[in-house]
């Protein structure tokens, strides 16, 4: 029997995404509700429980509702929302952050799809941690920017609207309170709130991430290739191949920096700048905000879940 997937918000901008990674596989059956009831609680609860797994590509209020209508249905669920990513009984699914994740993904009933902009500084932050060359006190804070899909549907539509009039690039969440603080300190493996300091731009899909790392506090200064080759070993060998490390390197200018590089691919690349005199390091994450940052990450996860081999 193929498992019966539902994706509630398949109209969305992550829902469609996942629908069309998902198109023409025939492993597996997608069940779609009729456009015209996919808001009502019945409807979705009908699907919802149906369904083998149910991807939740919804606001974070609608991704609890779709939990606490399946009740106890048995129901498997990946939610892409913010709603679950550090809640108790959920796996967080990025299966690259230890070895034992891909499995803990696999067997579990409830998966908390990670946030686009957390993924980027917890893939670099996470092993440096581990390896005791960063401290879990150590004062993070990141920067980056996103293409204007990460907003969702309004979003998208605002910045159709405005076309070359959109700002070109829009630092935001300048209250220093953005939701997805919570999951990169936790699985960073942070002790302290890290500062996040994310920018819009006017571009459909993409990402970078920039972490810099001031290195002369620390009471042992690691060398950038140190820190290059902690990120390496963690990633390596890892199934998937879906997060690289890019080889270290002294530069001044990547092309592949771009944000864009990444679009339409799941993948994610890793980089590691550092300037030893300095004693000041840059990481550095390029990915697609609805690739790995979502919809990837979810097709990911769905596979480990439902043990298809990864395409
Ligand atoms: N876009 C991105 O890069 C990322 C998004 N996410 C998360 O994924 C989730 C979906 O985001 P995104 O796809 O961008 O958002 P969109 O706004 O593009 O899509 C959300 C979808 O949910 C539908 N919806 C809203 N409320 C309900 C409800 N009560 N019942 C059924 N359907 C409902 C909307 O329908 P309608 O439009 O008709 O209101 C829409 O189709 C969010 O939690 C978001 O934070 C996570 C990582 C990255
Ligand atoms: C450009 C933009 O607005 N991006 C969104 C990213 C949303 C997202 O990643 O959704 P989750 O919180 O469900 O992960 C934001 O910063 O809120």
């Amino acid at each position: 029997m193929r498992p019966k997937i539902f994706i509630d918000g398949e109209h969305g901008t992550t829902g469609l995404q996942i629908r069309n990674r998902l198109a023409g596989r025939d492993d597996i059956e997608v069940i779609s509700i009729p456009t015209e009831r996919r808001k009502e609680r019945e409807a979705r609860q009908e699907y919802l429980q149906a369904a083998d797994v149910a991807i939740l590509c919804l606001p974070d209020d609608a991704a609890r509702e779709s939990v606490q209508l399946i009740g106890d249905a048995g129901t498997r669920v990946i939610d892409a929302s913010t709603a679950h990513r550090t809640a108790e009984g959920w796996t967080y699914g990025f299966p690259e952050i230890d070895a034992g994740q891909f499995a803990a993904v696999s067997n579990a009933q409830f998966v908390a799809n990670p946030g686009c902009w957390p993924q980027g500084p917890i893939a670099l932050l996470r092993p440096l941690i581990r390896a005791g060359l960063l401290p879990a006190d150590y004062p993070v804070t990141f920067n980056g920017i996103s293409g204007y899909s990460g907003g969702g549907r309004q979003m998208i539509e605002e910045y159709e609207a405005k076309g070359d009039d959109a700002p070109e690039f829009l630092p935001y969440a300048l209250g220093l309170k953005h939701k997805h603080i919570p999951e990169l300190k936790t699985y960073a493996g942070l002790s302290r709130d890290p500062l996040m300091q994310p920018a819009v731009g006017n571009f459909a899909q993409g990402m970078v991430t920039v972490v810099p790392l001031q290195l002369g506090t620390l009471a042992r200064v690691p060398k950038g290739a140190e820190l290059h080759a902690a990120i390496a070993d963690h990633f390596a060998g890892l199934p998937g191949g879906v997060v690289s490390v890019a080889p270290f390197e002294a530069t001044d200018r990547v092309a592949s920096l771009d944000p864009e590089s990444h679009r339409d691919t799941d993948g994610m690349t890793l980089h590691v700048f550092a300037n030893d005199n300095r004693a000041q390091a840059l990481l550095v994450a390029v990915y697609d905000n609805l690739g790995k940052g979502a919809s990837g990450a979810a097709v990911q996860n769905l596979d480990l879940m439902i043990g298809a081999e990864r395409r």
